[in-house]
């Protein structure tokens, strides 16, 4: 019988990720319009605005997740490295494995141990890892999630008793561990206090040398502290949302060009 070929070593090359002219819907409403948007490789581009102008969407249509939905319909491409993550030859589970998701709540699978939500999306993408392996994997993903000090010794516990904010990092440790090439967060602090919130933010700046990552955030300050790049969402008056400026971090924040987006980051509204 032929051996399983491991995938747990194919270490992915970082990858940028593209939007073009991405358009959604739910039923009939309009939710986002011709958003076009180039998030580069191995960097953090931070998604801003308020509430209900379509970031979540928008980020849910990065990793095919907006389909999920029964209305929902979208136009538009989305690539990665030039690839339409949408073409009809692309499985849904190839485009998800290469963009992993981490959400606003920690949602590892509590009764697990620890070492084994690290490993859980292994099966679900076909990876075929051997125990040593396994290990090797769980020790470096718990590392890059900044999370393996504190769990080294007890890596059988249940995920379920871990914190709140050390099971954000659990959550960063199983997305990793499937060696995605882009890594997208809804608002992954949001649940968190002010020492967890600055624990997932130092991760998500180590982690950027591996991954590109896009971050949905309403907290001002986490953007300017993560981001490299920041997208300003805007759905006035009940037109769908677009994207009003996007630009490097410093410059959407000491001089942008839009005036919408120079109230929107000192507080002015949203
Ligand atoms: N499952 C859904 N069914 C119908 N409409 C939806 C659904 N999800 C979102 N919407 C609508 O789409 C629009 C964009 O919502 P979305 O959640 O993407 O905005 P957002 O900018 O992420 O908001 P927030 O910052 O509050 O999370 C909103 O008007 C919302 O009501």
């Amino acid at each position: 019988m032929k051996e399983p070929v491991s995938l747990v070593d194919a270490r992915p090359r970082l990858a940028s990720l593209e939007a073009r002219a991405v358009s959604a819907w739910f039923g009939d409403r309009k939710v986002l319009d011709r958003v076009s948007l180039l998030m580069p490789a191995g960097k953090v581009t931070a998604l801003i605005g308020p509430s209900g102008c379509g970031k979540s969407t928008f980020l849910r249509i990065l990793n095919r997740m907006h389909e999920l939905v029964p209305s929902a319909s979208l136009a538009g491409e989305v690539l990665v490295d030039e690839v339409d993550i949408y073409d009809a030859g692309l499985r849904i589970t190839d485009a998800r494995r290469q963009i992993g998701m981490v959400f606003q709540k920690p949602n590892p699978f509590p009764a697990m141990s620890i070492q084994d939500n690290v490993t859980a999306g292994l099966v679900l993408t076909g990876i075929k890892a051997g125990k040593a392996e396994r290990a090797d994997l769980v020790e470096e993903c718990l590392t890059k999630a900044g999370l393996w000090n504190e769990v080294k010794d007890r890596l059988r516990q249940p995920g379920g008793g871990l914190s709140g904010g050390q099971q954000q990092r659990l959550c960063i440790a199983r997305s990793l561990a499937v060696r995605p090439r882009i890594l997208l967060m809804d608002e992954p602090c949001s649940a968190l206090d002010p020492t967890s919130t600055r624990r997932i933010e130092q991760t998500i700046q180590e982690l950027a040398a591996d991954v590109t990552i896009v971050i949905v955030t309403h907290n001002m300050q986490q953007a300017a502290r993560v981001s490299d790049q920041c997208a300003f969402f805007l759905a006035e008056a009940g037109t769908p949302g677009v994207i009003v400026e996007h630009g490097p971090t410093d410059l959407m924040f000491e001089a942008p060009q839009d005036q919408r987006t120079m109230d929107y980051v000192n507080g002015v509204f949203g």
